[in-house]
């Protein structure tokens, strides 16, 4: 269940990560870096990240023409990250012209990294994707929507909320992998997100990897708040 838990280290600078990776030395397995942390400190964090052993899930949501997907995926995949994300907005052109790309760039010999789309983020809520997105109807149904998309052009999976879990795998199969942030504990505040749950319901419902971030890496204790929540999962026997 550890390597299915993923910690979003949202840092500006390897200094902080540092400091983070010592309160959580020989607890975690799997970690993320998104734009803050990439933009900063480039390649080199990458590398750092995998020489400590750990599975990095390189967070940069591509979302260009589909040719300036498809490059960027090949000089992304030259990093041997784990996993790398896409928007699903950009169309399935645009997502199966990444995929391409990362398969170009790996390395002859070893595995592809992990591709997926980001459906609709999940600090939106439905008045936000109605009104400002201008796009009708629930959430539920666009991320359904989104996840077929990526499906059809090739890809393993999306990120969305644990709510729309089920209904993800209902429309896509159980293999086809589902990536979820918006995870709070119980009474963690809320902060920009808007479709959460508990670790404990991401992984009732199906999510097979879980983002986790401010709820580990902004606690007084990040080492404890991380057993406390692998203790709550398996305290709900997942
Ligand atoms: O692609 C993502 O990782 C992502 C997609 C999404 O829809 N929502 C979302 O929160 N994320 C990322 O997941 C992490 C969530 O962080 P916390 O809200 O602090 O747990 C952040 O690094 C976000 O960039």
């Amino acid at each position: 269940m550890r390597e299915r838990m993923i910690v979003a280290l949202d840092f500006a600078t390897m200094d902080e990560v540092k400091r983070c990776l010592g309160q959580l030395d020989g607890l975690i397995r799997y970690v993320k870096v998104g734009m803050e942390l990439a933009y900063a400190e480039g390649p080199a964090i990458v590398h750092f990240l995998k020489e400590r052993g750990l599975k990095v899930f390189l967070d940069l949501k591509v979302h260009d023409i589909p040719n300036t997907a498809k490059g960027a995926m090949r000089s992304l995949a030259r990093h041997g990250v784990d996993m790398v994300n896409v928007h699903a907005a950009g169309g399935v052109a645009m997502m199966a012209a990444a995929r391409e790309g990362l398969e170009q760039g790996t390395t002859a010999g070893a595995a592809r990294p992990l591709l997926i789309a980001v459906t609709m983020l999940t600090s939106t809520g439905k008045e936000t994707m109605n009104r400002e997105l201008a796009l009708p109807g629930e959430v539920e149904d666009v991320v359904v929507h989104y996840a077929k998309m990526t499906q059809q052009a090739g890809l393993d999976g999306v990120v969305a909320s644990p709510l729309e879990v089920p209904m993800i795998k209902q429309a896509a199969g159980q293999s086809f992998i589902t990536v979820t942030p918006g995870i709070r504990p119980l009474g963690a505040d809320k902060g920009d997100q808007t479709r959460i749950t508990t670790p404990e319901q991401a992984f009732k419902l199906g999510s097979d990897y879980l983002v986790i971030g401010r709820a580990i890496t902004e606690a007084t204790d990040p080492a404890r708040a991380w057993e406390k929540i692998v203790t709550d999962v398996e305290a709900a026997r997942i």
